[in-house]
């Protein structure tokens, strides 16, 4: 089998998967079009920020896993993988410790406009007055929209920093919030209105898109701190970039709408003056009234220990898929069955049996969800169960118990954990 790894990866996990029972080829530059080109063949797909797309994984006909590199998989055309029968796995919070770090750097630097001061500093100036006016952050509140693994280390940092943490999350009770020793929000619009301080943690789903808009920033106080190192498209950019200038938002960014793959240059209008008309000069900086935008080119996760950690979790799941056939933090399979009865059957461990079993069920019109079937000490015979959605028929059950090499057969009712 062939394990193709289309984005860079720790050279720790790119050696530990050379030393499994597979061909490795790594090719770190390949983009969404030349994955579409390389990808006939492969059993085993590793990406970070590379796209599958539903025209790749037409081309994939010998895959059976993609696994993500990384947090969440939204790079993937999880749909497409399903159809086809392609697991698709991630590596969730391993790489949220470094993310909450830069998280906690941008709350600082923006406070203290640091950005500014060292470039004050690198242009010969000794700015003193100027940098000394800062509000500091003990005493706060930060609000963390979405307390999964990046928020809950965002928190933990926070309250050392002596910030008060209010926090809102889809499964976030006020029972949860209290354990977490966090202040519960009901709603976006509610926690920006108890925050001095607000981050994105959310994940982009339909239901997330755009769900930071006016009225979100209109809840927060004047020059509140935003911060966002989740997704660009969590955000309505126009409503940010108006409370830069009409409230003096002061914001911190990882990442952008408009990131460029595959390029060096990023030209854009975020850093500088947002004022309408006002002159953007390479010398300008912010004063202290006044909002700005600072950012980071998408780089959160980019620590070496963050990536080691994300690149050992890959190599754990591809271990598991190739040397025990199970796919840890699989996100696509589904998790709750429809069947309501289980077949048991012990039987012979004869070349054929299963099949005769199967061919029975299928005339009378019996789908099968799920089958386990193990083998006994010295390989005589197995025992198989079969999870069915109808409760097979007595003539059908007759039918199977006819066949000399099965042992036994037995219907059970599954429990409704509903
Ligand atoms: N800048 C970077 O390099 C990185 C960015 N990220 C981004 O950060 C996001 C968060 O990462 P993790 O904490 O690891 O994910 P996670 O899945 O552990 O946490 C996401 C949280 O958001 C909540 N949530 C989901 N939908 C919601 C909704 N509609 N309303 C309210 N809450 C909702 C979930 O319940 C969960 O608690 C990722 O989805 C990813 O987009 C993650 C890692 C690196
Ligand atoms: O894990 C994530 O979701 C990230 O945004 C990090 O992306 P990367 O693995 O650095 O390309």
């Amino acid at each position: 089998m062939r394990l193709l790894i289309a984005d860079k990866l720790h050279p720790r996990a790119v050696e530990e998967l050379s030393a499994l029972p597979i061909e490795v080829i790594y090719e770190p530059d390949l983009t969404k079009e030349s994955l579409e080109e390389r990808i006939a063949g492969v059993g085993v797909l590793v990406v970070r920020s590379t796209p599958v797309t539903a025209a790749a994984l037409e081309k994939a006909k010998t895959l059976h896993l993609i696994v993500r590199a990384g947090a969440e998989y939204q790079t993937i055309d999880v749909r497409a993988a399903s159809r086809r029968g392609i697991y698709v796995a991630n590596c969730p919070g391993k790489n949220a410790a470094a993310v909450a770090e830069l998280v906690m750097g941008l709350l600082i630097a923006v406070d203290r406009r640091v950005v500014d001061a060292v470039t004050s500093l690198r242009n010969g100036q000794w700015r003193r007055g100027e940098y000394s006016k800062a509000e500091g952050l003990l005493g706060k509140t930060i609000g963390i929209a979405g307390m999964g693994a990046v928020g809950r280390e965002v928190a933990h940092r926070a309250k050392a920093f002596g910030l008060t943490v209010a926090g809102f999350s889809r499964s976030l009770t006020p029972m949860k919030a209290a354990e977490l020793g966090v202040v519960h929000a009901h709603s976006l619009e509610d926690l920006a209105s108890k925050s001095h301080i607000l981050t994105l943690h959310l994940p982009i789903t339909e239901r997330t898109r755009h769900i930071v808009g006016k009225r979100v920033f209109a809840a927060l106080p004047p020059r509140a701190i935003f911060i966002n190192a989740a997704r660009a498209d969590l955000v309505d950019q126009a409503a940010m970039r108006e409370a830069v200038v009409t409230r003096g938002l002061r914001v911190g960014l990882d990442v952008y709408p408009d990131e460029p793959r595959d390029k060096l240059e990023y030209a854009s209008d975020l850093f500088g003056p947002q004022t309408p008309g006002a002159e953007a000069s390479g010398t300008w900086s912010p004063s202290d009234s006044e909002g700005f935008i600072y950012g980071t080119p998408h780089i959160a996760a980019a620590t070496d220990q963050s990536q080691l950690a994300v690149a050992t979790e890959t190599v754990r799941v591809i271990r598991s898929f190739l040397l025990e056939g199970h796919v840890p933090n699989v996100v696509n399979v589904t998790t709750t069955s429809i069947a309501n009865f289980q077949v048991v059957i012990r039987m012979q461990d004869k070349i054929g049996t299963f099949a005769n079993v199967l061919s029975v069920l299928k005339r009378h019109g019996i789908n099968v969800e799920e089958v386990t079937n193990s083998v006994f000490e010295g390989g005589g015979a197995s025992c198989a169960k079969l999870r069915v959605v109808s409760r097979p028929s007595e003539m059908c059950l007759q039918e199977i118990r006819a066949f000399d090499e099965v042992l036994h057969v037995d219907v059970v009712t599954l429990p409704n954990l509903a």
